[in-house]
């Protein structure tokens, strides 16, 4: 099998994935998920004409007055009648324009003695000054989120406003974490000889931590062709993604591939022209998608954030579940690239990207330090210091 490009890839991936059941959950509940439909506005807002200050509710053409302050309108409340020639009411923000008034006086340019009122200043600009008409921000049935859109606490405060306490979104997609290595040892244990602590997995679950996604860490397997089929066969009965990390290379005990076909998987790509990331791996196992990181920890990062993330926002219904480069200025030249699309480690320092030495795809340093990647297409030609390029924000990778 050739090297497969990452967009191919990505499509291929995304192409697995048909959005999840739907569920109705309380809007707070919501955030990081995506609207299983458009969110129609349940009523007008503002309701109808409120005061955008606290003053005088009065007719413009009766200025500077004198007016007779008949009553009060506060938030909430109203007044009982309209108002007549030559009268005004006490009014507050947020709080209803009592009919016969067509703008409201702030009360800082207004001067009242008992109930007698006039005005002190340039008073209101204009008929409907200071006054936010019924369905200015929105009318009854206007599409407040369309659907796709990930929700945040704005998107809580529209929807709120708009007459909802819930909405409907994708299920929550169960994943699977397998960490295959007869090298590896839990976080926190000795490392004798060449053992090495099982970093991938935690880092996967701290990337999905606070996403839509209900993780569960299937532990470490030995390099055991039936040990890591076994654990396949689990993870399908009860996920809707499969992560393995490691063992999707080349060598010898490199066992993924063959287990996954042994557990009865089908294969759908199996390596990427990407560095970091080329061996990685997708099939589906029954009704889960799996996804077979390579182990190298900063290859299972960047991989799970161009692929993994994706998925998940994918199976959650995003309209637009890929990640966003965003362009940046280079403040050090960058060498040409060769076949395999680069996302180089890097740093923003005084708005200007820095991709330092340690590009190395074990070299943690990097990745930790590092703002985003920079992306650099197959075969592209060196680019000099303040050239632009492509970079993904390492901060919000993935599911818009
Ligand atoms: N002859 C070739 N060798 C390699 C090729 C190749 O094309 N031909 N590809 C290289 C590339 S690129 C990558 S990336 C690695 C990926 O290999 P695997 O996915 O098979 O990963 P492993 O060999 O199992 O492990 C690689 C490395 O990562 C460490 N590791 C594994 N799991 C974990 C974990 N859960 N937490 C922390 N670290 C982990 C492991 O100890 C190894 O050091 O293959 C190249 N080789
Ligand atoms: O693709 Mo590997 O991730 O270059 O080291």
């Amino acid at each position: 099998m050739s090297l497969l490009p990452v967009a191919e890839a990505q499509a291929r991936l995304l192409a697995l994935a048909a959005p999840l059941p739907v569920e109705t959950v309380p809007l707070v509940d919501a955030v990081g998920r995506w609207t299983a439909g458009n969110v129609l506005a349940l009523r007008d807002q503002p309701s109808r004409d409120l005061s955008a200050m606290d003053g005088y509710a009065i007719r413009y053409a009766e200025r500077p007055g004198p007016w007779t302050v008949i009553g009060e309108s506060a938030a909430g409340g109203g007044l009982d009648r309209p108002l007549g020639t030559g009268e005004a009411a006490r009014i507050f923000t947020g709080a209803p324009v009592p009919d016969g008034a067509d703008c409201v006086l702030v009360q800082e340019e207004a001067e009242r003695a008992g109930d007698r009122l006039t005005m002190n200043g340039e008073g209101p600009r204009r008929v409907g000054g200071n006054i936010r008409p019924q369905g200015t921000d929105f009318k009854s049935e206007t599409i407040l989120i369309a659907e796709g859109r990930k929700i945040d606490g704005r998107h809580v405060a529209l929807a709120g406003i708009g007459g909802h306490a819930t909405v409907t979104v994708r299920r929550r997609p169960r994943v699977a974490l397998i960490s295959t290595g007869d090298e590896l040892v839990p976080l926190g244990q000795p490392t004798p000889g060449a053992n090495l602590p099982a970093s991938n997995a935690p880092m996967l679950a701290a990337l999905l931590a606070g996403r839509p996604a209900e993780v569960r860490d299937q532990g470490i397997v030995p390099d055991d062709l039936d040990r890591i089929a076994a654990a396949f066969r689990t993870a399908a009965a009860q996920a809707d993604i499969i992560v393995t990390t490691g063992g999707v290379s080349v060598g010898d005990r490199d066992l993924v591939r063959p287990a996954l076909e042994k557990a009865g998987a089908r294969l759908d790509f199996w390596r990427v022209a990407m560095r970091p990331g080329k061996p990685l791996l997708a099939g589906t196992l029954d009704g889960a998608i799996v996804l077979g990181l390579p182990g190298n920890p900063v290859s299972s990062y960047v991989t799970a954030c161009l692929f993994l993330l994706p998925l998940i926002a994918q199976l959650g219904g995003a309209a637009d579940p890929l990640p966003r480069p965003r362009t940046v200025t280079l403040g050090a030249a960058l060498p040409a690239n060769g076949q395999r699309q680069d996302y180089l480690r890097a740093r923003i320092e005084n708005g200007l990207a820095f991709a330092p030495d340690g590009q190395d795809s074990a070299a943690l340093m990097a990745l930790a330090a590092a703002d985003g990647l920079i992306v650099r297409p197959p075969h592209v030609p060196p680019a000099a210091i303040g050239e632009s390029v492509e970079m993904l924000d390492l901060r919000d990778a993935g599911g818009h």
